[in-house]
């Protein structure tokens, strides 16, 4: 057992699909949660926030799938969570309290895990990769399974610079992905199969080349938005008027509730204002972020 008793990991939230990426694509975003998990016996104080624990539980399968894939014996811990990622909004909120949880437990029992190991256990237990992916390595990533979401096989991370301006908003009511998947529809045919492998196809060229403005127009996904954004007033409207006001294109942030557009910085402001009015239309307040890509992933920040 290692002489550690408390490590702090700070895990930036992320959004995936980015339209038609299903399961698939993810980028981690410049909005963080960071998770301190300490060793039960060395239990601080509540200022860093309260031991979620015994409430939580994602938080207690996250810990049971440490020591079984680890093979460690189990010990006693307290989890604490601070951070902005807001919960069941499509930022991957789930994943940066899986991926905190495992990657301080690795370091407090000297697992030996690299964050490859972490992207695979959170996959496993998120049932698909995507903002696994980004949120544990950062940037922009594609993520490589074969028929099962829940086996990732590889992952192409990608940088992305600050001049791609990510706006986030969040309308005031939460969806969780567990029900927003079981909106879908069980099959689909094949003129909308072969225009979201264009439209997939054009995003990942264009945030691959570093040609951001030739993500004008690039999604227009039929996957799974229409049938998600249509329970979320407002949503449709501003990706709409989003577009209208600057940005090059726009999409569901992973199951929702956000939405996101992306746009050079001389339009931020415009396009924010512009989707918040979208959902002020339709009754609901909302939360507006203008954020960046983290092309860091999970960090440590400290063990003590
Ligand atoms: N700060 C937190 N503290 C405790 N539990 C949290 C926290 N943030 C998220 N969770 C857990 O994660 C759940 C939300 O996960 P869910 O996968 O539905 O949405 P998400 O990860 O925010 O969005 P998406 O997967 O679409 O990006 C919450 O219901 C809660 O169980
Ligand atoms: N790919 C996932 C992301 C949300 O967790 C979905 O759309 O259901």
């Amino acid at each position: 057992m290692s002489s550690l008793s408390r490590v702090i990991c700070k895990v930036p939230g992320s959004t995936s699909n980015c339209g038609s990426g299903f399961d698939t694509l993810g980028m981690a975003v410049s909005l963080y949660n960071e998770i301190c998990v300490e060793k039960a016996e060395a239990a601080g104080d509540d200022s860093f926030g309260p031991d979620i624990f015994a409430k939580s539980e994602m938080a207690r399968e996250t810990v049971a799938a440490f020591f079984e894939e680890s093979g460690i014996a189990p010990f006693d811990i307290n989890i604490r969570i601070r951070g902005d990622v807001p919960q069941a909004r499509g930022l991957g909120s789930s994943v940066t309290v899986r991926g905190g949880i495992l990657g301080a437990l690795a370091e407090l029992a000297e697992a030996g895990w690299d964050k490859e190991k972490l992207v695979e256990v959170i996959t496993k237990l998120e049932g698909h990769p995507d903002n696994a992916s980004a949120s544990i390595l950062g940037g922009f990533t594609v993520s490589r399974f074969v028929n099962d979401p829940a086996k990732v096989e590889a992952v192409t991370q990608i940088e992305i610079d600050d001049s791609l301006r990510l706006i986030v908003v969040s309308p005031e009511f939460e969806v969780l992905t567990s029900a927003s998947r079981g909106v879908l529809p069980k099959s689909l045919d094949f003129a909308t199969a072969v225009s979201s492998i264009n439209s997939v196809s054009c995003v990942v060229a264009a945030l691959a080349s570093g040609q951001y403005e030739s993500l004008a127009d690039a999604v227009h996904d039929s996957m799974h938005e229409p049938y998600r954004l249509k329970n979320i007033p407002g949503g449709a409207s501003a990706i709409a008027a989003g577009l209208s006001a600057g940005a090059y294109t726009g999409w569901l942030s992973g199951s929702g509730s956000s939405v996101l557009c992306a746009c050079s910085a001389e339009f931020s402001a415009q396009v924010m204002q512009a989707m918040r009015n979208a959902f002020t239309e339709a009754g609901l307040e909302s939360v507006g972020r203008d954020l960046s890509a983290d092309n860091t992933g999970l960090q440590i920040l400290s063990c003590e």
